[in-house]
C-alpha cells in the first residue's frame, strides 16, 4: 500500500464516530483515531509505535483471555473479525466490540465500539434484576416486604441515590403511605414521617405523575414556582435530586417508587430511569399476581367454607340439630363394611321416646319439639369416641351406631343413655311409664361380614325396640336370634 493511498484512507478513517486504529506495514507505524486515544489515555500524536501501547491490555469478554493492543493487529483475528474485550480503566470496566479488517500488504484497521460503560455495574444489575424478577414471580403475602426491600436497596445502589423508596395510594386516593425505604448508611429515614400525606401537598408532582408517570428533577432548587409546596417538602428532608416512576395497576396510578439524592445533586441519567421503570414495573405486576392470588384464595375459601356448610345441611336433622337419616343411612354402610373387613363387632341402638303422642298431645307440639332437642343432644353427647353416631331416625326415634362395641358394651351404653334421660327431668304427667320422660331401647351387636346388609342391621334393632315397647316402655332389649 502506498504512502498516499494509506494517508487518504486514514483521513477518511479517523473521522468515524468510532474509536479506530491503523497499522500502516509500510512505515510500521500505528495511526490512531481521537476517539481511540481518549480510550486508551493516549497522547495526542500523529502517529504511535508498539511501544505506545505496551501498557495497555485487554481481556476477552467470553474466554476472559488477556492479550496486549497490538496483538489485535497481528492474526488475532482469524476466522470472526469480531470479538467482544473487556477494557478495565480506573473505577470502571468497558465492554468493546472490537472488528478488524485486513488492508492491502498486512496493513490493518480496528474499529471499536464502546458497548457499555461500566461492565461490572451492568453485570450486578442484571443480576439483581433476575433475581428480583424470579422471587416476585412467586411472591407471597408474607415475604413481600422482604423482596420489596432488596429492590429498593438494589435500585438505590445501582442508581447512586442515598434513599429509595414505595409510596401507595390510601383507598380514599386522597393520601399516600410511604410503605418502603431504604437509606444508605447515615442517611436519615423518613418514612414514619411520611404517612398519610395528602397528595394535595404536592400538587405540582402529582400533576406531573398523573400526566407523565414520571417526575425528574437534578436539581431540587430549579424547581419551578409551582413547585413551591414541594420545594418545601424536600428542602426539609435535603433531597437535592430525585427521581421518581408511577407504579400502574390496569393503568390506573397506584403509587410510585423513586429514589432521593442527600449528599449531593446527580443528574438522572436516562440509564436510572430506565432501570426505576424497570423495578417499578416489576414491582407493580407482583403487586397485581399477589392481589390475583389473593381473591383467587378468598374465592376458594368461600367456596370451601360453601361446600362444608353445604354439606353439613345436607347431612343434618333441621330441628335437632344432630346427623339425620342420610348421614345415618351412609354412616351404616361404611361401618358394616369396615367392621366386616376389620372383623371387628358393631352395635346400632334404635331408641323411641315412650307416649310421645300424649306429650304432643298434652303439653303441644312446641314443647314437644323443645324435648326432641334436647333428647337428640343428650345422645349426641354420650356419643364421645371417634365413628360414634348419634341420628334423628324419623320422628321421635333415635338411632346410634357404635362402631367396635359388642352385646355387653352395648349393653352398658343403653344404660347410659336411660341416666342421661333420667338426668333430664323431663315431666311427661301422661306416661304410663313414669312421671317423667322415658326412652324404649332395643339394640343389636354383631360381627359382620361381606353379606350383612343396613336393612338387616335396622330390622333387627327394631325388633329389639318392639320388644323392649312391648316388655312395658322405658326397657333395654337386645335381638337375639332364634335358631
Ligand atoms: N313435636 C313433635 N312431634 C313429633 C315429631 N315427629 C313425630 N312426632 C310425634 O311423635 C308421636 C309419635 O307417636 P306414636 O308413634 O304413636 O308413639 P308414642 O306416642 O311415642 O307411643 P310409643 O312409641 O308406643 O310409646 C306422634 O304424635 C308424632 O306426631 C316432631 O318433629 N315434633
Amino acid at each position: 500500500m502506498s504512502n498516499n493511498l494509506s494517508n487518504e484512507i486514514w483521513r477518511n478513517l479517523e473521522l468515524l464516530p468510532f474509536c479506530v486504529l491503523l497499522y500502516d506495514a509500510n512505515e510500521n507505524i500505528f495511526k490512531v483515531n481521537s476517539q481511540a486515544q481518549d480510550l486508551f489515555g493516549l497522547r495526542n500524536k500523529s502517529h504511535f509505535n508498539k511501544i505506545d501501547f505496551s501498557h495497555i491490555t485487554l481481556t476477552n469478554h467470553h474466554s476472559k483471555k488477556e492479550l496486549l493492543v497490538e496483538e489485535l493487529f497481528f492474526d488475532y483475528f482469524t476466522a470472526n473479525n469480531q470479538c467482544q474485550f473487556v477494557l478495565s480503566k480506573q473505577v470502571s470496566k468497558l465492554l468493546l466490540n472490537v472488528k478488524f479488517a485486513k488492508l492491502p500488504n498486512s496493513s490493518s484497521i480496528i474499529i471499536i465500539d464502546v458497548l457499555n460503560n461500566n461492565v461490572d455495574e451492568q453485570y450486578d444489575f442484571d443480576n439483581i434484576i433476575s433475581n428480583i424478577s424470579t422471587d416476585l414471580i412467586d411472591i407471597q403475602n408474607d415475604d413481600v416486604d422482604k423482596h420489596i426491600n432488596y429492590a429498593l436497596k438494589a435500585i438505590g445502589t445501582v442508581c447512586h441515590a442515598d434513599r429509595s423508596y414505595l409510596f401507595k395510594f390510601a383507598e380514599d386516593g386522597k393520601t399516600i403511605n410511604n410503605t418502603h425505604e431504604w437509606v444508605n448508611n447515615d442517611i436519615q429515614a423518613f418514612k414514619e414521617d411520611l404517612q398519610n400525606l395528602p397528595k394535595s401537598d404536592l400538587p405540582y408532582f402529582f400533576s406531573l405523575m398523573a400526566r407523565t408517570h414520571l417526575f425528574r428533577v437534578n436539581d431540587v432548587t430549579s424547581l419551578p414556582i409551582q413547585a413551591m409546596s414541594e420545594k418545601t417538602i424536600f428542602q426539609r428532608q435535603k433531597i437535592k435530586s430525585v427521581l421518581c416512576i408511577g407504579l400502574r395497576y390496569d393503568k390506573e396510578l397506584v403509587g410510585f417508587i423513586g429514589c432521593d439524592c442527600v449528599v449531593q445533586k446527580r443528574n438522572w441519567t436516562d440509564l436510572d430511569l430506565i432501570r426505576l421503570r424497570l423495578v417499578g414495573e416489576m414491582l407493580a405486576n407482583a403487586f397485581k399476581n399477589l392481589n390475583y392470588k389473593q381473591e383467587l384464595q378468598q374465592a376458594q375459601q368461600q367456596l370451601i367454607n360453601a361446600n362444608h356448610k353445604l354439606n353439613k345441611q345436607v347431612n343434618t336433622d333441621g330441628l335437632t340439630n344432630i346427623a339425620n337419616r342420610r348421614c345415618f343411612d351412609q354412616t351404616l354402610k361404611c361401618e358394616i363394611k369396615r367392621g366386616a373387613r376389620n372383623k371387628e363387632p358393631i352395635s346400632l341402638i334404635m331408641c323411641d321416646i315412650d307416649f310421645f303422642k300424649r306429650y304432643n298431645d298434652n303439653y303441644g307440639h312446641q314443647l314437644g319439639d323443645e324435648v326432641l332437642k334436647k333428647v337428640a343432644k343428650a345422645l349426641h353427647d354420650l356419643c364421645k369416641r371417634e365413628g360414634d353416631l348419634a341420628a334423628r331416625f324419623g320422628g321421635e326415634e333415635f338411632s346410634i351406631i357404635l362402631p367396635a362395641v359388642d352385646t355387653d358394651h352395648c349393653q352398658r351404653f343403653a344404660v347410659l343413655i336411660q341416666e342421661k334421660i333420667a338426668e333430664l327431668a323431663i315431666e311427661h304427667n301422661f306416661s304410663s311409664a313414669s312421671n317423667y320422660l322415658t326412652l324404649s331401647i332395643g339394640f343389636y351387636s354383631l360381627i359382620p361380614n361381606q353379606k350383612t346388609t343396613p336393612k338387616e342391621v335396622i330390622t333387627n334393632a327394631d325388633i329389639a325396640l318392639y320388644n323392649a315397647k312391648e316388655a312395658g316402655r322405658n326397657k333395654i332389649a337386645s335381638f337375639k336370634k332364634t335358631d
